[in-house]
């Protein structure tokens, strides 16, 4: 039977990095990605802004909405202090068994939660279920028309707090209009857009960071 992305993306990580060094693995992706199959990883150049906005907030409480293959999790996981909380959700089943597996090879299992479902149905449940009280940083990296409704319902729910980042992904292509014309209109907010490029392209895309004012 085929062999799905995901799984020949697994593949190149257990062939290419070496267990326990998150880094190898990000490599081990990217170099797959660029040489071999395009995947919706946000890679490397998106990555080293990513890096620089967490490396910033330091967060002790991370959410990332879209885990797929664990790209953003792992690179995520490997800059944050030690008793750090990273929930990453996935939708998709089949990619959330393969994301476990990178993230286990990367061996960040102790800092990473993966939870399967969909966001509009877990937001509400975080605190309850997770003891939170609210995020330091939340990537945004899931169903591009859902990044609106789902930082509304984070407001709803007390899931942020005066300070609160979000970084969020694909803000030109696929592109999430509705996201931006509210956050960067919005007094609740202070935005600001670092361009980039779409994974692996020359195709223009960029990553859109907010700060919540509480
Ligand atoms: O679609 C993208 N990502 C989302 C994948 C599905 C998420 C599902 N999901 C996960 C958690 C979760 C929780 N609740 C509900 C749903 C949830 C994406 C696409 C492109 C892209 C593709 C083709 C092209 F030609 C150009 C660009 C590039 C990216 O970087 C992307 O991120
Ligand atoms: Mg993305």
């Amino acid at each position: 039977t085929q062999s799905t992305r995901p799984q020949r993306l697994l593949g190149a990580v257990q062939k290419n990095a070496t267990r326990g060094q998150p880094h190898s693995v990000l490599k081990a992706i990217d170099q797959f990605c660029t040489h071999t199959e395009w995947a919706m990883n946000v890679g490397d150049e998106k990555g080293c802004i990513l890096d620089s906005v967490v490396s910033e907030v330091n967060p002790a409480t991370v959410l990332e909405l879209g885990t797929y293959c664990g790209y953003s999790t792992v690179r995520i996981a490997s800059l944050l202090p030690p008793h750090a909380k990273l929930i990453t959700l996935e939708f998709n089943p089949d990619f959330a068994a393969i994301a476990r597996q990178v993230i286990a090879w990367a061996g960040l299992e102790d800092k990473v939660q993966l939870v399967e479902g969909a966001s509009g149905d877990w937001i509400p449940k975080m605190k309850e279920q997770f003891g939170i009280t609210t995020f330091d940083f939340v990537f945004l990296d899931h169903w591009k028309d859902r990044y609106l409704p789902d930082t509304k319902l984070m407001e709803e729910c007390g899931l942020l707090r005066k300070g609160t980042v979000l970084l969020a992904d694909n803000v030109i292509c696929p592109g999430t209009p509705d996201y931006l014309e509210y956050i960067r209109n919005s007094p609740r907010y202070k935005s600001q857009y670092f361009k980039s490029h779409l994974e692996y392209t020359k195709v223009e895309d960029g990553l859109e960071k907010s700060v919540f004012q509480g």
